[in-house]
């Protein structure tokens, strides 16, 4: 993986440009993501050793909006089912392109491995195949809200039984107060990780038209009427979750 560190927004911009996953941030994303999200390693890990627990005998395990194919590293690490094999989707190219050259190096190390396919596509467009494990690792938030329900419910129709969708997301709070306190949280945990007030502010005007975060109420309710029958949160750290739903 890239060791590249997160300068992107160091110098001042004269217009921030809206976020966009292109070759600058592919360059430097492992760094932002785990600089930018708390507890992402943790949440990464154990969603492997979450999948391995829904995976379902020939099945596949989808990692939507795979980036540079980390979750669909920890479904490999974990995940022994027999005939399982994982599709990582997402629609930047140059995300694509590094992912396909990072996967190809594990598989030349590894012979055991479950097979993977690394599909350039919008998750939107998606015709899925009967799945026990769907990931949708800080991927919702990129898609239109308009959309959201459509696609969870068509992501709970090709879950099999015994299956689960995982889905992580930032989020934001009802209560102004919470809200409030848990974004100057997440300010104070990108500054201990070496962000300047520079950085963090022009980062913030990037992503403001383009990730839509929802409370953890909008979540769960979205979820029920996708059609999944319960929604158990695993995982919090400051504004940041990740949760279980289940067809
Ligand atoms: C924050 S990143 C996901 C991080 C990754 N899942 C991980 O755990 O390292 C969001 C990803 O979703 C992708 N994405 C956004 N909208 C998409 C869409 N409609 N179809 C496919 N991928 C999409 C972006 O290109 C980006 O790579
Ligand atoms: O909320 C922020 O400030 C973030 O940087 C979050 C976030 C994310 O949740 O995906 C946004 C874009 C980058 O992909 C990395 C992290």
């Amino acid at each position: 993986m890239s060791k590249e560190p997160d300068r992107l927004f160091a110098q001042p911009l004269p217009q921030v440009p809206d976020f966009a996953f292109n070759e600058d941030v592919v360059r430097v994303f492992p760094d932002m993501i785990k600089r930018s999200v708390p507890g992402y390693p943790t949440i990464v890990e154990n969603l492997g050793v979450l999948a391995a627990q829904f995976a379902q005998p020939n099945s596949v395990l989808y990692d939507l909006g795979s980036s540079l194919g980390a979750v669909t590293q920890a479904l490999r690490r974990h995940v022994r089912t027999d005939g399982c094999r994982v599709i990582a989707v997402d629609n930047s190219a140059a995300m694509v392109e590094r992912c396909r050259e990072y996967l190809n190096g594990q598989d030349s190390m590894f012979q055991e491995l479950l097979p993977v396919e690394v599909v350039e596509g919008d998750i939107l467009a998606l015709q899925f195949a009967p799945a026990s494990v769907v990931a949708l690792n800080f991927t919702l938030q990129f898609i239109a809200p308009e959309e959201r329900l459509a696609l969870l419910g068509r992501i709970r129709q090709s879950l099999l039984p015994g299956g689960a969708l995982i889905l992580s997301e930032k989020l934001r709070f009802n209560d102004l107060e919470e809200h409030a306190l848990l974004t100057d949280l997440h300010i104070a945990f990108k500054r201990a990780n070496g962000y300047s007030e520079l950085e963090i502010a022009q980062k913030r005007s990037a992503i403001e038209n383009v990730m839509k975060p929802d409370s953890l109420e909008e979540h769960r309710e979205r979820l029920l009427a996708a059609g999944f029958s319960k929604v158990v949160p695993w995982f919090q750290c400051l504004n940041f979750a990740s949760l279980i739903a289940l067809p």
